[in-house]
């Protein structure tokens, strides 16, 4: 019925753009977020992507007012989101951090951890919403138990529940992927993306979640996020499409963090039968699915063969220094034997130093 729909949609509050200007955060002497900023348009899903250390989780809580930042601000459309000296509860209503420790009521069912987050609705809104957030992240089975009696996943997707149930404007993940297994992480990644999809087009007539999740594998973030960054050191050093960063990272670490990668000196591209590069110390990068097994190109040596399901990858030395990452589906290969390999000359892409 579009009435109700339209009413659902004010009870839930209008669309938020959550911007983050030159945030800054140092503990002691550790400087954890260096002067990030950023912006989440309603209805994207943005992926932050570092090693460990490199200040994702602090990026995070200071997003959800759970931090106070040393310099710098947070604001949800044109509203400051207070750090959590300058109020009495922490945190701010229309933003929910779901931690890496899930943080569930541990003697409560799974049933009233997600309903206690909707407390100030109607009962008969907030028992509708229970049963379709438990079918949503397949917890109707596991409902009636506490949290200690289900298994890593399902508390994961519990958490997840709690704090998308009054549908907030921003959702904010640390590591949701990190303790699953594929079948749960597969759950996880259609949840969320189900879920800004169908709201961002409109489909369940309550407003557009935008969603941030922190993760140091990139798999998942390449798959399913509108915008990806990249974080080293407290820096975001880079942020674009997923297709943009994978394919057109700026330094060495940017590839490796978005994915299997070869690293290697200009000087090295006549090896694979490609034009030297003016400045031999420059890095180059090539992703393993750009170099194809081939007669008549450079020759190498097989020198591992790992099988990896749909295919196999190769370690093949090109020479005692040149050792290059590919795939193949070949079946025939075995270690030692020699083989052409070739590359086009426009899939190399030069790296900052
Ligand atoms: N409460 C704290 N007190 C002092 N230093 C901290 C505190 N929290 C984080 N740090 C430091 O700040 C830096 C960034 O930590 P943070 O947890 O934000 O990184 P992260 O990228 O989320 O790491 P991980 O992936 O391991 O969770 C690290 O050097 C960490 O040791």
């Amino acid at each position: 019925m579009p009435g109700r729909i339209q009413q659902a949609k004010r009870e839930f509050g209008p669309d938020y753009m959550l911007t983050a200007t030159k945030l800054s955060k140092v503990y002691a002497d550790v400087p954890a977020v260096r002067t990030v900023s950023l912006t989440l348009a309603p209805g994207q899903i943005m992926a932050l992507v570092g090693a460990s250390g490199s200040g994702k989780s602090t990026l995070l809580s200071l997003l959800a007012g759970l931090t106070d930042a040393d310099t710098g601000a947070v604001s949800l459309n044109d509203e400051r989101v207070a750090g959590p000296s300058e109020v009495l509860v922490p945190g701010h209503k229309d933003i929910r951090l779901v931690h890496q420790e899930y943080q569930l009521m541990p003697n409560v069912s799974v049933r009233e951890n997600i309903r206690y987050a909707l407390r100030f609705f109607e009962k008969s809104y907030r028992d509708f919403r229970v049963d379709e957030l438990l079918r949503l992240c397949r917890l109707t089975e596991v409902q009636d138990r506490v949290p200690r009696q289900i298994s890593g996943g399902e508390k994961q997707r519990t958490a997840i529940a709690r704090a998308i149930a009054d549908r907030p404007a921003v959702l904010l993940l640390d590591e949701p992927f990190s303790h699953l297994d594929l079948p749960n992480r597969l759950i996880v990644r259609d949840l969320l993306f189900d879920m800004v999809r169908e709201e961002a087009n409109g489909l369940t007539g309550s407003r557009a979640t935008s969603c941030l999740f922190v993760t140091h594998d990139a798999t998942d973030a390449l798959s399913i996020a509108d915008s990806l960054g990249i974080m080293r050191d407290g820096k975001l050093i880079q942020i674009g499409s997923p297709v943009a960063v994978y394919q057109r990272p700026l330094t060495a670490y940017a590839a490796q963090m978005t994915g299997p990668v070869n690293i290697l000196k200009a000087r090295h591209l006549p090896l694979l039968g490609l034009p030297s590069s003016a400045s031999p110390n420059e890095l180059i990068c090539l992703r393993p699915e750009q170099i194809v097994l081939t007669e008549g190109g450079a020759v190498g040596t097989i020198r591992a063969l790992f099988f990896k399901g749909s295919h196999y990858e190769l370690e093949i030395a090109l020479s005692r220094y040149v050792l290059l990452r590919l795939l193949t589906t070949r079946t025939d290969l075995h270690i030692g034997q020699q083989v052409g390999i070739g590359v086009a000359n426009e899939s190399v892409w030069t790296l900052k130093p």
